[in-house]
């Protein structure tokens, strides 16, 4: 009978709509404090049931009002004699996104959740969550709050909290493992891991899964269930069970989340609070959960990691000098892109683009390289369509051996060698072959993407695109727009890279655009320090300790020192006489040795084997460092991890605040979603920027003074007027940074 009643889900709003003016007007309540722009609302469908729906667009946050409305619509619910059952859902195919993260800024007020889902659980009428969308943090704890919950197919279940630094805090920890048991809960609550509908069937995390109108089912639920009893529903009362090798399950959880976490507080805590569900009865257990988020939730590393959360939504939001724009720049539709060249890069862009649905012609010039290409690529998406279940793209791609093979695409996108005159030529060819109107993008890590332009006729459709390999599954995408490109060949770029599920950072065009750009400093200063005394280890362990997933060296030999000597040796530094300015020689001494890291079995460290990858202190490069040193007039002296971390890592920041000054990135934002996600900076530091805010820019000042003075032919460790500004300002928080660079006579 419901289903015949039942409209479709727009039908579903209007009405909901309709209920909530009726109810409006009944409870008498003002619209002028904004209340009702974000709220829940209440009908009765079906006879009996009550039917709450949260209304906070865009994901339902649970927001102060709306956890208000929340707690007065239940309490009509259970007012109404009429109403046997409720149902809570959310608007918009959304069921709840979680706590609102943005009330974490401020003072929280409004009733807390903690209390609220405990009454909720204790109603005694059944309450059926519907959940559609997202059920994620606080929404996953709300819905285990209810007796039932009932899913759509295609719904997302988490939580997250983790990743922004807080612990499942609304009851997560302990209702969790006392519904799907303690190894799945840890890993869940952990990792902050969204699992699909029908996995959370499977966990048993939820109790019916639907293709059809979930809010349909779930009052079909309510109705089916009115007037049960709710004893066995009610999780907090259920009994965690425990399994024989509990003990050893939290020991491994343990050691994993600290070996994988490299300092970050918040997963750590969640194996406690998890733990205490297994040991304690559920309200102690709830305190020790109360307490561990307090600790959490004014950490630094809680603001970093929400700082990075909303960071990475807002460089979608990008702006040019020339004054483009993200919300006046429509992006071109482009159907058919090409790829040119299909080495490691060309063959993961291919990846990423067949996968995000577009027709793909991928170029090649030698039939062999072509046909081995075709099998990489093949497997690469096969093994990709496993992961998600889904048949791989195959059929989207052509692949030829004639660059003429680009003449009608909409887009193409140049993956040849990282060398100005072959991507000349290649420029030069495209530009006379392709369509008028062809946007022509290139992938490139730090080459000029003016000087490429200037190659074709059109300069205005050239963007850089630097992908992070692998390119198919690395977040980061810096979009590069040159002098004279258009905004709507950035809004293409970009939205090319949204489609490809990447983030993309709009940034200008300098030598090693944002990320590389800081880098040089960065691994400058490293260099610096094995002249000084440090050995690669020493280094690398302060980077480790810090966060880093790899420090420098080992990094440097991971990905071949060869590749930075070539670029050196382009730029003709390794050749030139440095004689203002000081230049370390010890990377091409090591690569004119054929030491080039990995492939080779030696570099920075030795390895058992060429390929090798466990990476052991090398007794011939601590004595050529020696030998060097001696060589060169350095004499070695004792040098700590605080220094390790000063020099490289305040460097590295100085240039980002030249960046900024020179218009590169328009903010600290796209700088730390650069180095988070592109460069592995510990995210729980926020990013570069971030960290130094964190730290104080007047300290920064004041220790890249001290180095400057001592090392004065080191130019990056000089302050840039940025960082004396800001100080000179007053050391503003980072969000109002970029109105002192746009108005350099800024007081605030
Ligand atoms: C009390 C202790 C216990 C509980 C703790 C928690 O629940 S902690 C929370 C645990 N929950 C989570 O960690 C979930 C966090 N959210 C997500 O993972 C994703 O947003 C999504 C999967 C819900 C939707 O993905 P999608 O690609 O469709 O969309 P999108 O990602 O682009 O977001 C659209 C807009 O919504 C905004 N916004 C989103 N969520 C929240 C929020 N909770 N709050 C506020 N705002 C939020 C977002 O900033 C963006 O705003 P903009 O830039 O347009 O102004």
């Amino acid at each position: 009978m419901i289903f015949g009643r039942y409209p479709s889900r727009d039908k579903q709003d209007k009405a909901i709509a309709v209920s909530a003016k009726k109810f409006r007007s009944a409870v008498g309540s003002d619209t002028s404090n904004g209340l009702f722009g974000n709220m829940a609302l209440y009908s009765r469908v079906s006879g009996s049931v009550g039917l709450i729906t949260l209304q906070n667009p865009p994901v339902n946050a649970l927001s102060a009002v709306v956890r208000q409305s929340l707690i007065d619509l239940m309490d009509r619910a259970l007012s109404e004699p009429e109403v046997k059952s409720v149902v809570i859902c959310g608007q918009n195919g959304k069921f709840c996104g979680g706590a609102d993260i943005k009330e974490f800024r401020s003072d929280m007020t409004g009733p807390p959740l903690v209390p609220m889902i405990d009454r909720l659980e204790l109603s005694s009428k059944p309450v059926v969550a519907a959940i559609e969308g997202v059920a994620l943090g606080g929404g996953l704890e709300l819905a285990l709050g209810c007796h039932y919950r009932v899913a759509h197919s295609k719904t997302r279940l988490g939580l997250p909290e983790v990743t922004l630094g807080l612990l499942p805090g609304a009851g997560g920890t302990q209702r969790l493992p006392r519904l799907v048991g303690i190894p799945a809960a840890l890993e869940l609550i952990t990792t902050g891991r969204h699992v699909t509908a029908a996995e959370a069937l499977q966990l048993g995390l939820v109790d019916f899964v639907t293709d059809h109108n979930t809010i349909e089912a779930a009052v079909k639920l309510a109705l089916s269930v009115a007037g049960k009893s709710l004893d066995s529903r009610r999780i907090s009362t259920c009994k965690c069970p425990r399994p024989p090798y509990a003990d050893a399950l939290f020991e491994e959880a343990m050691q994993r989340v600290r070996r994988s976490a490299r300092g970050a507080i918040a997963p750590v805590a969640c194996v406690q609070a998890v733990h205490a569900a297994a040991t304690l009865p559920f309200a102690r257990g709830m305190e020790q959960e109360k307490q561990l988020m307090a600790t959490l939730f004014t950490s630094g590393q809680a603001r970093a990691l929400q700082y990075q959360f909303f960071a990475q939504r807002a460089v979608s939001r990008w702006s040019t000098p020339s004054g483009a724009r993200w919300d006046t720049s429509k992006p071109r539709p482009v159907h058919k892109v090409a790829v040119i060249g299909l080495g490691t890069m060309g063959r993961g862009i291919t990846v990423a683009l067949a996968q995000a649905g577009l027709s793909v012609v991928a170029v090649e010039t030698h039939e062999k390289q072509l046909m081995e290409a075709k099998r990489v690529v093949s497997g690469m998406l096969e093994r990709g369509a496993k992961r998600l279940g889904a048949p791989p793209a195959l059929d989207k791609i052509n692949y030829s051996c004639e660059i003429q093979a680009v003449a009608d695409v909409d887009l193409v996108i140049e993956a040849v060698f990282e060398d100005m005159v072959v991507k000349k030529t290649v420029f030069r060819q495209l530009s006379a072959i392709c369509k008028p109107g062809t946007f022509l993008f290139t992938n490139t890590s730090g080459l000029d993407i003016d000087e490429l332009a200037a190659q074709t006729r059109n300069p205005e459709l050239v963007v850089g695109m630097h992908f992070f390999a692998p390119a198919h599954v690395m977040k980061l995408l810096e979009v590069v727009y040159g002098r004279r490109s258009s905004s709507q060949a950035v809004a293409t770029a970009m939205k090319i890279g949204k489609n490809m599920d990447k983030i993309s950072v709009a940034v200008g065009n300098c030598s090693g655009f944002v990320g590389n750009r800081m880098l040089r400093p960065y691994l400058d200063q490293a260099f610096f320090l094995l002249e000084e005394g440090a050995t690669p280890e020493l280094v690398d362990q302060a980077l480790e300790e810090f966060g880093f997933a790899m420090g420098v060296f080992r990094m440097s030999d991971l990905s071949g020192l060869d590749i930075g000597w070539k670029v050196r040796k382009a730029k003709e530094m390794v050749s030139k006489t440095h004689q203002d300015c000081r230049y370390s020689p010890l990377g091409d001494l090591l690569c004119e040795r054929g030491r080039f890291g990995q492939k080779t079995g030696r570099g920075w460290y030795q390895y058992d084997k060429p390929g090798g990858r466990v990476a052991k202190p090398d007794p011939w490069l601590h004595s050529f460092l020696e030998k060097y040193r001696a060589q060169r007039g350095f004499v070695a002296r004792r040098i700590d991890h605080q220094e390790v971390l000063e020099r490289c890592l305040y460097a590295l920041i100085n240039e980002g605040f030249r960046i900024l000054e020179d218009r590169i990135a328009s903010g600290p934002e796209d700088i730390d979603v650069i180095y988070v996600l592109g460069y592995s900076w510990p995210r729980h530091r926020g990013g570069p920027m971030f960290y130094a805010q964190m730290v104080g820019l007047s300290r920064i000042l004041e220790k890249l003074e001290y180095y400057h003075q001592l090392h004065l032919d080191i130019p990056s460790l000089q302050p840039c007027s940025l960082l004396r500004k800001l100080v000179a300002n007053g050391r503003p928080p980072i969000h109002k940074w970029v109105e002192v660079i746009k108005n350099p006579h800024s007081h605030l």
